[in-house]
């Protein structure tokens, strides 16, 4: 199999505001020169060496020719002296050719490297400030993809295809030259030999593409078998449908192998015909150079070195059709990365984009105003929020509760500044320090001063401590230790195995879902911010963590302004003022005791709540988030 034929394909893909999937070849390379300045300061003295390389090459026949021809059959006998001479210019060029094609490949993989690096850099910068990764969460692993493989897919292009090419093309264009000097004839003959392998490579190209289209999407799928059998294992071996995965992920193996056969059978085909023609013209060459010689137009120097030129220029040919291929493929990739880095983010950070209009917010707790916004998550869609107007005082520990997809998730998400609202304002502060629209607040008093806890308090494969310590950097664990223990969280803290220098496994899978919540409010606490969102988790817990989680929380929240989006009623009634929300507008505002039993939707929530109270406490609103 070819390097193509070793990706992944990426059907599923995300779509960015301004993607140009139709765009030609060369605008792509053009605008990708342009994002890659290490790379542009390279190339000329690549290409210097690759010349020296090529015309290194032609170096050879031409001796070849000048021994024959001037040393070996001069009519006054051999000059041994000349012929000396020339092998040992030639071993010199043989060796200043090998250092050139060597210092080449160092310098095109160093300058590709460093810029493809430079490249990854920016697109994963790039692609945090990206609202589409919150709108389209489900698509998150394409924009992975385009900042890994395709990146990967362009790095090993340029760096074998690279070389390749750059020396092919010098080989081809100055062992024609040469050709051309000695015999116009013979070079034209072995042109008419090329011309029809020339279309062949061109319709053997499309072949290609389309073979190795299909080997993508085939390895594509076996990805897809492979790791959907893995993520769901526990499902699997739960309703023992072992052997029916096996088989799909079996079948997927085969269709995979018969798609690289069909493919192989096309790259074979290519190099027969490469190889049955260069025999053709070397064998033509032969003919007419003999009998041009014998009617006194060539010397036997010109034929030997005519037919060493011809193997010069049909290697070239031959490896044309898998560089176009390659190259193919990695002008398609390369314009995926680029348009990553081409979208426009929604959401910029006014200290970056208006330096002259950027504020920090005022100390202390911060007080959330909303004026008349309204939220779409794309243009003609339903608004996910519709006119929200309301001011919720510094402080205050405020519940939002609601049917699930009413808009709490997206309400959280405008606060925290994750997307700007399609219309209207949200401005933080109070009304004694002053109220600042988000817009203008430099992200980073924007993330230092509001922090959002996620429902799953996602952790990183890392101890307790470093989980924690990405709340604020720079914590000693002793530190960390003592935060857990103002949470009232020390007992817990003393049964981990190795206290806070626990690993907690990738995404945190040797914690049980309650004490990944208990890590994700000590990260909170530690970051010590002026507004806190917290999303609540709805996976039950057990009755001994829930009276940790609930004692942690208390710790967390006094003092603070706290928007929880609450999934279970005890939250709300714990809170200062609820917020209902019901299909994207507010439709109640109190304290629990001023809405349970006023006929609207909290009333209703309440008696689903309070019909399933028999078992566990119900998520408001049923479904998780
Ligand atoms: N990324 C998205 N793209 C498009 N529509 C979305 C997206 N996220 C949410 N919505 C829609 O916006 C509406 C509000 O969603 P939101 O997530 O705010 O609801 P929610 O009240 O938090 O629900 P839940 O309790 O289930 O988390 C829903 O109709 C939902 O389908």
């Amino acid at each position: 199999m070819t390097r193509a034929g070793l990706r992944g394909g990426s059907d599923d893909d995300v779509l960015l505001p301004g993607d140009r999937r139709d765009e030609g070849a060369l605008t792509t390379l053009r605008r990708g020169l342009r994002m890659m300045p290490e790379f542009r300061r390279g190339l000329p003295a690549t290409f210097s060496l690759a010349l020296i390389a090529t015309a290194g090459r032609v170096v050879v026949p031409i001796a070849v020719q000048q021994v024959i021809d001037r040393g070996l059959t001069r009519p006054g006998g051999p000059d041994m002296g000349l012929v000396t001479w020339l092998v040992l210019a030639c071993a010199v060029v043989v060796v200043i050719t090998a250092v050139a094609v060597y210092r080449m490949n160092v310098r095109l993989f160093r300058t590709t490297e460093t810029a493809l690096a430079g490249l990854r850099v920016r697109a994963f910068r790039h692609v945090h400030d990206l609202s589409v990764l919150h709108q389209q969460g489900q698509r998150r692993g394409s924009l992975v993809s385009r900042v890994t493989s395709d990146v990967d897919q362009l790095s090993v292009f340029m760096q074998w295809g690279g070389v390749l090419g750059l020396v092919s093309l010098g080989q081809l264009v100055v062992a024609t030259a040469v050709m051309a000097v000695y015999s116009w004839q013979l070079t034209l003959l072995v042109l008419a030999c090329f011309v029809p392998l020339g279309f062949a490579v061109r319709w053997f190209a499309k072949r290609l593409a389309r073979v190795y289209g299909v080997v993508r999407e085939r390895v594509g799928d076996v990805l897809g078998a492979v790791s959907e059998s893995v993520v769901g294992a526990s499902t699997v071996r739960a309703y023992g449908v072992g052997d029916r995965t096996a088989n799909r992920i079996d079948a997927a193996i085969d269709r995979h192998y018969r798609a690289s056969v069909d493919a192989q059978k096309t790259t074979a085909a290519v190099f027969v015909s490469g190889e049955f023609v260069a025999a053709l013209a070397n064998a033509a060459v032969v003919v007419v150079g003999v009998l041009l010689g014998l009617a006194g137009e060539i010397s036997a120097g010109t034929l030997v070195a005519f037919l060493f030129l011809v193997t010069l220029f049909v290697a070239p040919v031959q490896t044309a059709s898998e560089v176009l291929n390659e190259a193919q493929n990695a002008v398609a990739g390369f314009r995926r990365v680029l348009d990553v880095i081409d979208a426009e983010p929604d959401v910029r950070d006014p200290a970056i984009s208006t330096p002259g209009r950027v504020h920090r917010l005022p100390g202390g707790p911060l007080g959330v105003r909303f004026e008349h916004v309204t939220f779409r998550y794309s243009p003609g869609a339903r608004p996910a929020l519709e006119d929200v107007d309301l001011t919720l005082e510094p402080r205050r520990r405020v519940a939002i509760v609601g049917e699930t997809g009413s808009g709490k998730t997206t309400f959280a998400k405008l606060v925290t500044r994750l997307m700007d609202p399609s219309a209207g304002r949200v401005l933080l502060g109070s009304d004694a320090a002053g109220w600042v629209p988000l817009p203008e607040v430099a992200f980073a008093s924007l993330r230092a001063q509001v922090v959002m806890v996620p429902q799953d308090g996602f952790l990183f494969d890392a101890t307790v401590a470093d989980n924690v310590r990405y709340g604020r950097p720079g914590m000693t664990d002793a530190e960390i230790a003592e935060a857990f223990d103002h949470l009232g969280l020390a007992d817990w803290v003393a049964s981990l195995e190795a206290g806070v220098t626990t690993a907690v496994g990738q995404r945190g899978e040797s914690l049980s879902a309650g004490e990944r919540q208990l890590v994700a409010v000590a990260r909170a606490y530690v970051a010590d911010p002026d507004l806190l969102v917290l999303d609540e988790a709805t996976s039950a817990v057990d009755p001994a963590t829930e009276r940790r989680l609930t004692r942690a929380l208390d710790a967390l929240t006094d003092g603070r302004t706290t928007l929880t989006i609450a999934h279970r009623l005890s939250t709300a009634e714990r809170a200062d003022e609820v917020l209902v929300v019901d299909r994207g507008r507010v439709a109640q505002r109190g304290t629990h005791a001023e809405l349970v039993d006023v006929d609207g939707p909290y009333a209703r929530l309440h008696a689903s709540w309070r019909r399933s109270s028999a078992g566990e406490p119900e998520p408001v609103g049923g479904a998780p988030s």
